[in-house]
């Protein structure tokens, strides 16, 4: 847990609440935060709202059905508001009278994050009905029904279009299933002192750009393709050839200075017919694999994509570590593991530790540590945290909430990407791109974290349609993006 908080930092309970009594302490009264978060709440609220319209505003007993009593005083100065309670506080009406169909907007202040437990039958109750009808629905803070602090839904939950929540983002609007449930996620500014924020604890990050931008190494006007590193990609039996292909074209795309299919001999001719940019060396006998570990250009490497043969990802994956060279261990290779994990993992603890990222989708995961993925009081971000601590590797969990960890603890959350990454060969083009960072000398934890972002950035800039294979094309495009904000007065 980090003690000093910035915008990309994930607040638990016990961060909100702790800022709440440093604002506290530095003057500002809990009363008045409270007004600041209700009267941010009908700011967001009011954004396409005409004068008349018809808003639901549910309160809830605590804080959060404070901040939506507030929202509602502010709205009905232009608004026809219906105040639905529930539990103590007063209100128009109690919330087991709410019917659907009749609103513009509704506003669910049940419960934010001091939800702890499935919701009742009254407020599950005025969820159903406010599922089935058609209301555009906002939340404050978190939709009522979600766990804050993973994302789990507790039981029935409010499946929002807008939440809006307060100067730090919770975990749970990140892990799924609790992110879908947000629908688009509104950070309101309540004017927390700034100083506070350096002794707040944060669970995690949000992986964006401000996150890692300062670690990346970036090519320069005077700069050589050896600058940039030389990554490579082991290739398998050529009716697998696409899978590494993709993997290599994407760490060229990925800014890697040159990129080596190594291949199979009886591969090579298949896989020259359909690479231009990229350089292709058989790589059969142990021969061929120490000629490449021996090179230190060659100094980040991807295993697994159609690799296949899994003794021999053993071999190499072995061989690699104790070389202590940079790799990204994907598919095959981490399958290849799948019987005896503990083997990866002593093999981790006795090389670098640090320059190897292991990078399972949910199967795999499930694989590599069973008892982690089995223990359901874990959230994917804790799940993954006791991943990497494992090997001494960092992990990047898989899913559309793609959660990166290192040894160490540091964690991220991902938020960029779309539906249509969960596509055939959508992870060799992201190991790929993760070993360009790698290969340009990006330390280990922010390769990962950049790798994982620029791939969801792509997949967004791509749109609708994406196959993996238009992920690489599509990088140029996020390669402008992080310039920009690197430059002068960018992000
Ligand atoms: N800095 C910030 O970000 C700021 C945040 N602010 C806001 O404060 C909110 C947090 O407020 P909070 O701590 O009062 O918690 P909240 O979510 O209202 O729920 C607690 C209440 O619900 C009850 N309860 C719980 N589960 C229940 C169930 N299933 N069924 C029935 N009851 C249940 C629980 O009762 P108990 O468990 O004690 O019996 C208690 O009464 C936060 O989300 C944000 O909106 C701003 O106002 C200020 C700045
Ligand atoms: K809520």
């Amino acid at each position: 847990m980090r003690s000093s908080v910035s915008p990309t930092s994930l607040l638990d309970d016990g961060g909100v609440k702790r800022a709440d009594a440093l604002a506290v302490a530095s003057g500002i009264p809990l009363a008045e935060l409270v007004q600041r978060a209700g009267r941010a709440v009908a700011e967001v609220a009011a954004t396409g709202l005409a004068n008349g319209a018809r808003v639901a505003v549910w309160a809830g007993p605590g804080m959060n059905g404070a901040d939506a009593r507030v929202a509602a005083r502010c709205l009905a100065e232009r608004h026809d508001v219906s105040l639905f309670a529930f539990g103590s506080g007063e209100g128009d009406q109690p919330l087991s009278a709410f019917e659907e169909d009749r609103y513009d907007l509704v506003i669910d202040g049940l419960f934010g994050i001091g939800l702890q437990r499935p919701l009742d039958p009254v407020c599950t109750e005025a969820v159903r009905r406010l599922a089935a009808g058609g209301s555009q629905v906002l939340s404050i803070d978190m939709p009522s029904g979600v766990d804050a602090a993973s994302g789990a839904l507790l039981g029935a939950a409010v499946r929002a279009h807008r939440t809006v929540t307060f100067e730090r983002r919770r975990v749970g609007h990140l892990l799924m299933p609790g992110r879908a449930q947000c629908g688009a996620l509104i950070v309101a500014d309540i004017g927390m002192p700034p100083d506070i924020w350096n002794d707040v604890p944060s669970v995690a990050d949000a992986n964006e750009p401000r996150l890692w931008l300062a670690a990346l190494r970036h090519p320069s006007a005077a700069g050589h393709k050896y600058d940039r590193g030389h990554a490579v990609v082991f290739a398998g039996p050529v009716e697998k050839g696409g899978a590494a292909r993709l993997s290599a074209m994407a760490a060229l795309r990925g800014g890697a200075g040159l990129v080596t299919l190594a291949a199979p001999r009886e591969a090579l001719s298949g896989l020259s017919a359909q690479v231009t940019a990229l350089m292709l060396r058989g790589c059969d006998a142990q021969d061929d694999f120490d000629g490449l570990l021996e090179d230190e250009r060659f100094n980040a490497f991807v295993l697994g994509p159609g690799f296949g043969d899994a003794a021999k990802a053993r071999r190499f994956a072995a061989r690699i570590i104790e070389a202590n060279r940079a790799v990204v261990l994907d598919a095959d290779a981490i399958t290849a593991f799948g019987e005896a994990p503990e083997d990866l993992f002593r093999l981790c603890a006795g090389g670098t530790g640090g320059d190897v990222v292991l990078t399972p989708h949910g199967g795999e995961f499930r694989r590599l540590f069973p008892d982690i993925a089995g223990d359901g009081g874990l959230s994917k971000l804790e799940a993954a945290r006791a991943a990497a601590a494992r090997p001494g590797a960092v992990v990047v969990f898989k899913g559309a909430d793609t959660v990166i960890a290192a040894p160490d603890g540091r964690a991220a959350i991902n938020a960029t990407g779309t539906p249509w990454l969960a596509t055939a060969g959508t992870g060799d083009v992201l190991a790929g791109i993760v070993a360009a960072q790698l290969a340009q000398g990006t330390p280990v934890f922010e390769a990962a974290c950049a790798g994982v972002w620029m791939h969801g950035r792509a997949a967004e800039a791509f749109g609708p349609g994406l196959i993996s294979e238009d992920l690489p094309g599509a990088l140029p495009q996020v390669h402008a993006e992080i310039a920009a904000l690197r430059a002068p007065g960018g992000g």
